[in-house]
């Protein structure tokens, strides 16, 4: 029987089966950002663990640190001990940094793609639960705890009990206004947060080989939300297209070997899942998010749902996340008023994600009410953004042009939606308080976040 891209590179990084469905896995690559990664550093050292391979591994800045034009470390003080212990047990260990203001700083997720860390066929993790983003690039990637990211760092292995296999078929042309962000929200629309629970989720069909490479990343970016710690797209000339000539990709004949090797990945035809799930793209039109959690979503042209006709397990749940958000059911969704609105985060803060936006916002002025910040999830994106001109057209249209990180997508840097405020938000987590205690948020594209910019209030992308 054939086999699966999630199990073609399981099988090849085990190290040993322990038993009980427990296997040993090699590796590849360990990513480490400022909160759960300067942690781990730390206590690994305290307990006199020397990591084996530290070239396997790489750290970034991003939770904590200001995205204030014009930052130092200091800015969010709360932040610089974290990236100064981050920064001094780096250097001990011999691991690279990628520091604020230096290319390959940004967020975990952006960067670890835009570097060439990650590539098809490898294992990789990060303490951090949005790291299936990268198995948009055909890597099989965990978000980890704690305790097993110190096992990863004092071992480069890890222990994981291998999971049930998940495809989602995505048929037929993507519709006008859709992007990668509306496929997955309306897919957590569809199944619900825990659908995933268990399972390596593949992301297969004519509309994914159609999705451009950062398309995937977003994809699978929110797997997590709806409960996989794992999601992945087999690689394809779009994948090979992306990474060559990346600063860490491999060059010349190891190149030409590596891509040989990628192009054994995809799942065979008569490879089996445990479970399968269709979408049909003639059905997904561009999606905003009315409630707490990611499965709160609605096409943008609908009436904000009544917990009174919605399934009876839901009713409660319902019933709160429309009063948190301040919001009556049955009312279009379409024409409430914002006062933030925020591109940026692992999911949409990439160089596609940022143009995008920018083609809505060229020639236009955001409301005055709103709020409007750009964060480019890179300092690479940064600079690649400003070279094509993109923070003109984003500072002529009255939005804000910041540094790279994860800001107000989780508001651990200070950086937050003031209480009972609404945002408009490109990000993953539309959670109770997420952008700040009191916050309100609704998840969308960043066409969408840009498009709410400008009319002040949550609008059809397609109507602008
Ligand atoms: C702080 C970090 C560990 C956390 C995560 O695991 O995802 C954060 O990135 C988030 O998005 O909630
Ligand atoms: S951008 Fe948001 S979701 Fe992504 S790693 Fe940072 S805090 Fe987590």
């Amino acid at each position: 029987m054939g086999k699966t891209l999630f199990d073609k590179i399981w099988d090849s990084h085990v190290i040993t089966d322990l038993g009980n469905g427990f296997m040993l896995l090699h590796i590849d690559r360990l990513l480490l950002h400022d909160l759960s990664g300067a942690r781990a550093l730390h206590e690994v050292m305290e307990k006199g663990y020397v990591p084996p391979q530290p070239r396997l591994i790489y750290a970034t800045p991003d939770h904590a640190i200001s995205t204030q034009p014009g930052r130092t470390e200091e800015t969010f003080p709360p932040g610089a001990p974290l990236l100064r212990g981050l920064r001094a047990n780096a250097a001990k260990f011999g691991i690279r940094l990628f520091d604020i203001g230096q290319d390959g700083n940004g967020i975990v997720h952006v960067m670890g793609p835009e570097q060439g860390l990650t590539l098809p066929g490898t294992t990789l993790v990060c303490g951090d639960s949005h790291t299936s983003t990268h198995g948009g690039m055909g890597s099989l990637a965990f978000g980890i705890g704690s305790s097993e990211l110190e096992h990863v760092l004092a071992t480069q292995t890890m222990v994981q009990r291998k999971p049930k296999r998940f495809r989602v078929q995505f048929e037929g042309k993507v519709p006008e206004g859709v992007t990668a962000k509306d496929m997955i929200l309306h897919l957590i629309g569809d199944l619900g947060t825990a659908a995933g629970t268990g399972y390596a989720v593949e992301y297969a069909g004519p509309a994914i080989r159609g999705l451009s490479a950062e398309g995937r990343l977003t994809l699978c970016n929110l797997t997590i939300e709806m409960g996989a710690r794992t999601g992945m797209v087999a690689p394809d000339d779009t994948t090979y297209e992306y990474l060559a000539g990346r600063d860490y990709a491999p060059k010349g004949a190891m190149w030409d070997r590596a891509v040989a090797h990628w192009r054994t990945l995809p799942t065979d035809p008569d490879a089996d899942f445990d479970r399968e799930h269709t979408i049909d793209m003639a059905k997904v039109a561009p999606q905003i998010t009315w409630g707490t959690s990611p499965e709160h979503v609605i096409a943008v042209d609908r009436a904000i749902p009544d917990p009174d006709k919605g399934p009876e397990d839901k009713r409660a749940a319902w019933t709160a996340a429309l009063q948190y958000q301040g919001l009556e059911p049955g009312k279009p969704i379409e024409g409430t008023k914002v006062d933030w609105v925020f591109i940026g985060s692992c999911t949409n803060s990439r160089l596609s994600d940022l143009r995008a936006a920018a083609a809505i916002a060229k020639g236009r002025q955001k409301a005055a009410h709103v709020n409007a910040w750009i964060v480019p999830g890179s300092e690479r994106v940064k600079r690649e953004a400003e070279a094509e001109g993109l923070d003109r057209i984003f500072k002529e249209a009255g939005f804000e042009w910041r540094e790279p990180g994860c800001s107000m997508c989780i508001a651990s840097n200070g950086e937050r939606v003031p209480p009972g405020q609404r945002s408009v938000s490109t990000s993953n987590r539309n959670f109770v308080g997420r952008q700040g205690p009191g916050a309100r948020t609704h998840l969308a594209s960043p066409a969408m976040a840009a498009a709410a910019a400008i009319k002040g209030a949550i609008a059809d992308v397609r109507k602008l």
